[in-house]
């Protein structure tokens, strides 16, 4: 008898999350962790969305995660909230629920929208996922105006400019509060310098700038941070790296043979820069993470570099730094690419 009352009212605590399901949360004395933060997950049902969900669900930080898809959340819902850590799990189901997902959230974090097939470049994914970024951004605008973006969905070159001019449109606009996460490129690069020395890479910090497609990506090898006395590349060293990273997305998509992209990289990736996103938040000081924003560290609009993270989000854009030859080639080989993925997103969410 006491076993079925346990179980009946763990039924009861897991199943309330869905709150279409009409089930309250009256049994449960504590309502969530009231002093930590509010997380939003849109495609949280998705490849990268779920293993996200266990990540942020696990950040002690997090006081309530709302994960929003448009298929599966109540499944991924009731399955992470069963995990023993504070943060309160909610899952809200389709567009009428987005609103609701958004609610006083302090960020959120967007790996909605579809993968590449081999064969795909990223800005072949950008005839559904930029109308797919413009709506969510849109109710972001209407529901959370001042939370903190995290853009993974892909063309990240395009579809932060597209979230920036929805946010425009609206008149929420703070360029310091939106962010493509191109966490993924630094991690690879960090992993495949430690590979090349030896090294641990937690010992190795490579930035890695401009944008997040093919050449747009630019590991500034000269500058692995940390390390003393500093790395130095051969040139075939060099050339070997800069490719690897440069190609990392599509080695994991032709290993992956049609059935997505990186999606356990990507959500570890999310996880830390949104960890780097709570810390600032909660104001912690010193935090810096490269990520792409509008900026005006080159003479591109949006570009990414290292930024200093603070209470507002981007408190400061830090400069380049010197470049080697082999950088500031591949700084001017990479600019007619991405000032074209720029307007290409800026043009779609300005003729709508
Ligand atoms: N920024 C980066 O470094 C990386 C970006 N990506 C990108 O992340 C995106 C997601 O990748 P995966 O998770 O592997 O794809 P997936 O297809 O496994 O999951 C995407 C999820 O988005 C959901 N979704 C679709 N339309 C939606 C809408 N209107 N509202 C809410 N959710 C919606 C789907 O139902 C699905 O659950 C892709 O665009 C991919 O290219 C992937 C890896 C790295
Ligand atoms: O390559 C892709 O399509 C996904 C991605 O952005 C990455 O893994 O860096």
């Amino acid at each position: 008898m006491a076993e079925s009352r346990a179980r009946g009212r763990l039924w009861r605590m897991s199943s309330h999350l869905n709150p279409s399901d009409g089930v309250s949360m009256e049994v449960c004395r504590a309502k969530g962790g009231a002093t930590g933060l509010r997380v939003a997950i849109l495609g949280a049902a998705g490849g990268i969305g779920q293993p996200l969900s266990l990540l942020l669900k696990m950040n002690p930080l997090v006081s309530t995660l709302n994960l929003y898809d448009v298929v599966n959340t109540p499944g991924v819902t009731a399955d992470v909230s069963h995990i023993d850590a504070s943060a309160v799990v909610r899952g809200f189901l389709g567009k009428d629920q987005l609103d609701s997902a958004l609610e006083g959230v302090d960020l959120v974090i967007i790996p909605a929208g579809i993968p590449r097939k081999p064969g795909m470049s990223r800005d072949d994914l950008f005839k559904i996922n930029a109308g797919i970024v413009r709506t969510l951004c849109e109710g972001i605008a209407r529901a959370c105006p001042r939370a903190i973006v995290n853009v993974i969905s892909n063309p990240v070159n395009s579809t932060v400019p597209i979230a920036a001019e929805v946010f425009k449109k609206a008149g929420t606009y703070d360029p310091r509060r939106l962010f493509g996460v191109t966490t993924l490129d630094v991690v690879r690069a960090n992993t495949f310098v430690a590979e090349v020395v030896g090294l641990d890479p937690k010992l190795i910090s490579v930035p890695v700038v401009g944008g997040h497609a093919g050449v747009t990506i630019l590991p500034l090898l000269s500058q692995p941070l940390q390390v003393t006395p500093a790395i130095r590349f051969s040139d075939e060293e060099r050339h070997y790296l800069t490719n690897r990273i440069q190609n990392g997305g599509t080695e994991v998509v032709e290993a992956k043979a049609g059935t997505g992209s990186a999606t356990l990289s990507m959500a570890y990736a999310a996880a830390k820069f949104a960890d780097a996103c709570l810390r600032a938040l909660k104001g912690e000081d010193g935090i810096v993470e490269c990520s792409f924003v509008a900026s005006q560290v080159t003479d591109l609009p949006y570009f990414s570099s290292r930024v200093k993270l603070g209470r507002n989000g981007a408190e400061e854009i830090l400069p380049l730094g010197p470049l080697t030859e082999f950088e500031r080639k591949g700084l001017e080989a990479m600019k007619k690419e991405l000032q074209g993925s720029i307007d290409k997103g800026i043009q779609f969410a300005t003729s709508a």
